[in-house]
């Protein structure tokens, strides 16, 4: 077999997409989110590999810029659209696509390769650590209760078309979520991915249907939700499925689950991903009926450590010398100093005797604060080397707020 791996045409996204939609079972998008993912795709960023006119792989990323702990934004490829069809997979062409993304990555000086994987086995060897997780939640709301702070009085909660409230919403996004490590900021076209609304997502409810809350009238919170009716012989049994919830303040946060978990006729309330600090875990009556469950979310790669870690701040001040594996990026190997603290950080070269040992891919777990070296150690993946180095850097290395990915890309 001999197959061509090379940068993506425009003419070519059609049939390149159409491959990526077979490798993922086969079943076309729905069209307005098609034509999205054909906007938002980037060519020069984009790859395929072609078997005479076939492609049989297809990879991409976008470019980001990601929230990291300080409260910076960081250059980081979003990687995505990866798949290799199914008559030519396990002979080598992710591997391939990998190692030409990477290369690629590099020469354009971005220091972070992110993604969601759709099997967390798969990119590991590729040098990306399991950064955030996410939780997903399944309320049983007939029986549990949300407690509202002092706040909430003079909140009005009332139902707009979804793209009337768009705007409201997405300045509440970016004020609430905009910063939170794990968040990449939205690019022009990027707001459309929360108003897409296609009938296949809305797994048997209702179209998206958005509630604003609003203080002596100025938006302050919203929720974009779709609701499932459900009728049982004991009665309804109806279900709220959470596209997306923020706000400004904790009292309108809680109001707002209050309402989801108090719609006639529904006796639950799911959403798939919140952060893994979320304050609903607080305002709930019993923790036990909220089916909470968590998840693996964004996996990082550092594509150059110096850079990647230089450009973040830490918890506290350290001065801890890494010695690094990165057999998939050897540019990276060898020995690093990290100093730094809330103030800003440098990490540069060194011949000096190592503190850690760790590979890559622990780095890229550690980067965003939601990972502790502690653990991470604990699972024998990192390697102290000098007494106290390990729960100095540990803790330096942590994040105030967990850190999220808010969307899929
Ligand atoms: C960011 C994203 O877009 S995630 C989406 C990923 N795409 C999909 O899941 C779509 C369906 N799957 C596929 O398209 C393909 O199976 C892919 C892309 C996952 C793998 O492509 P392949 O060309 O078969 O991978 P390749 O041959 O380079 O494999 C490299 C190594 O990874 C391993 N590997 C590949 N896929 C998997 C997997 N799903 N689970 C576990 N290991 C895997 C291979 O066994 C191989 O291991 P080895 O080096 O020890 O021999």
């Amino acid at each position: 077999m001999t197959t061509q791996l090379r940068p993506l045409a425009r003419s070519e996204w059609d049939r390149w997409f159409g491959r990526l939609e077979l490798a993922f079972g086969g079943v076309a998008q729905d069209p307005e989110e098609r034509r999205l993912w054909e906007e938002l795709t980037e060519p020069d960023r984009s790859i395929g590999v072609w078997d005479g006119d076939e492609c049989v792989g297809t990879a991409g990323s976008f470019g980001f810029r990601l929230a990291v702990p300080g409260g910076g934004h960081v250059p980081a490829a979003g990687v995505t659209m990866v798949s290799v069809a199914a008559t030519h997979r396990r002979r080598g062409i992710l591997t391939s696509m990998m190692r030409s993304q990477l290369d690629g990555l590099r020469g354009r000086g971005e220091p972070l390769a992110v993604l969601t994987a759709s099997e967390p086995e798969i990119y590991g060897r590729f040098g990306y650590g399991t950064a955030t997780h996410q939780l997903t939640v399944e309320i049983d709301s007939s029986r549990v209760r949300v407690a509202v702070p002092p706040g909430a009085e003079d909140v009005r909660l009332r139902f707009v078309p979804p793209g009337d409230g768009a705007a409201a919403c997405e300045r509440i996004y970016r004020a609430t979520t905009g910063s939170r490590p794990g968040a990449p900021a939205r690019s022009p076209g990027w707001e459309r991915l929360p108003l897409l609304d296609p009938p296949s997502g809305r797994e048997g409810g209702s179209p998206l249907l958005c509630v604003l809350a609003e203080r002596a009238g100025e938006a302050v919170g919203y929720v974009r939700f779709h609701n499932r009716p459900h009728w049982t012989a004991e009665g309804p049994a109806g279900s709220v499925l959470v596209r997306d919830v923020e706000a400004a303040e904790p009292a309108v946060y809680a109001a707002l689950w209050r309402f989801l978990c108090g719609i006639d006729l529904t006796t639950s309330v799911r959403s798939r991903n919140r952060p893994v600090d979320d304050p609903l875990l607080h305002l709930v009556s019993d923790v036990r009926r909220c089916g909470v469950r968590v998840r693996d979310s964004l996996h990082l790669r550092p594509v150059e450590v110096g850079a990647a870690l230089g450009a973040r701040t830490y918890q506290v001040p350290l001065d801890v010398v890494l010695d690094v594996e990165d057999a998939f990026c050897p540019w990276n190997a060898g020995r690093w100093r990290l100093t730094g603290g809330p103030g800003g950080a440098a990490c540069v070269r060194t011949g000096d005797a190592p503190d850690l040992a760790l590979s890559v891919r622990e780095l890229g777990a550690a980067y965003l604060g939601g990972v502790s070296l502690v653990s991470l150690a604990g699972a024998g993946r990192v390697r102290e080397l000098r007494g106290g180095a390990l729960g100095a850097a540990s803790l330096a290395f942590g994040s105030a707020v967990a850190p999220w990915l808010p969307h899929g890309f």
